[in-house]
């Protein structure tokens, strides 16, 4: 049976800071996001990953992304330097395959692979460290080919998560309106409450609230399973989409909302968690 996450365990795998935190001590991360050609997932990332909590949050992606992130977010920093988790991938194209090697060099790290760099072979070759991989049920099928799976994608959601994890050996976030994170020997489940988030662009956000997390338990060094650690972020970013789309309780009426209302949605979502 998959796992679900109650909201008291996601609360636990989502800690609020302390008085001890700062900037560093939350989670670094930095997304390698928004090509030139696709310069608004770099938007969508870095307001998922800043939505999530992380204390710290470079940009390396294309230069004309970067000038969208920084009229959005200016609190999103261009330097280099390091990170504790690393997102690659929302709005590849070929250009971000430079900056991308040349990040994961310098990496210890956890790193979200999404979109193109997810079915990068070299990419994914060159990732040392526990990698997750986030395919919507398109990318799935592309990646399964490409790993000689053998056969078609199994349409089972769960069965088809399980496999990319055995194929890959990473920790694999199949996106839907149920979405599946699987690790080679269990299976996490998040169900939508509304359909309203699927949306472009919600993929990008997601990429970003789960590198935010994983920054964070990497900071802190928790003994954390990282598939409970991916199912805590699926949960979060789901809840927000549903508060975004205005389903405060069960029954009430919703309306139709773009990615960015997601990452606006985090707030009352993280706030919803049963603290104490
Ligand atoms: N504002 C932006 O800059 C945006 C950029 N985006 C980027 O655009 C690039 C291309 O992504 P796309 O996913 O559009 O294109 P892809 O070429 O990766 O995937 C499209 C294919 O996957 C299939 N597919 C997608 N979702 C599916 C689902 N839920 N069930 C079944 N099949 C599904 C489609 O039928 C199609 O064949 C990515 O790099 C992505 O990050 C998108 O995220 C949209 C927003
Ligand atoms: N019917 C649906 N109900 C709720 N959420 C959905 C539905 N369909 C897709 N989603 C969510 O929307 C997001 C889509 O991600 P993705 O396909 O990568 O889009 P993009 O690349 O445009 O960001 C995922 O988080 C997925 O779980």
């Amino acid at each position: 049976m998959n796992r679900v996450l109650s909201a008291g365990e996601v609360a636990d795998l989502l800690p609020e800071p302390t008085e001890a935190d700062h900037k560093y001590t939350r989670g670094t991360v930095t997304l390698v996001t928004g090509s030139s050609t696709y310069p608004g997932a770099g938007v969508l990332s870095v307001g998922g990953a800043l939505g999530a909590g992380a204390g710290f949050v470079r940009f390396a992606g294309s230069e004309r992304a970067a000038d969208l992130v920084l009229s959005r977010f200016p609190e999103v920093v261009l330097a280099p330097g390091g990170a504790d988790a690393l997102v690659i991938g929302c709005g590849w194209d070929e250009s971000l395959r430079d900056p991308a090697r040349q990040a994961l060099a310098e990496h210890a790290g956890p790193v979200v692979l999404d979109a193109g760099a997810l079915l990068d072979r070299g990419l994914r070759a060159e990732v040392g460290t526990p990698a997750v991989l986030t395919p919507h049920p398109g990318e799935a099928r592309r990646l399964w080919e490409q790993v000689g799976g053998g056969g078609p994608l199994p349409t089972d959601l769960t069965e088809a998560a399980r496999a990319l994890s055995g194929a890959t050996g990473s920790t694999v976030v199949l996106k839907s309106a149920r979405t599946l994170v699987a690790t080679p020997d269990r299976v996490w489940e998040y169900r939508a409450r509304t359909a309203w988030p699927g949306v472009a662009g919600a993929g990008d956000v997601l990429a970003g609230v789960i590198g935010s997390v994983l920054a964070r338990h990497w900071q802190a060094q928790t003994t954390a399973n990282l598939g409970d650690v991916v199912a805590a972020a699926v949960w979060l970013h789901g809840e927000a989409g549903a508060h975004a789309a205005g389903l405060t309780s069960a029954g009430a009426p919703t309306h139709p909302i773009r990615a960015s209302d997601i990452i606006r949605g985090l707030a009352p979502a993280w706030q919803s968690l049963p603290r104490g």
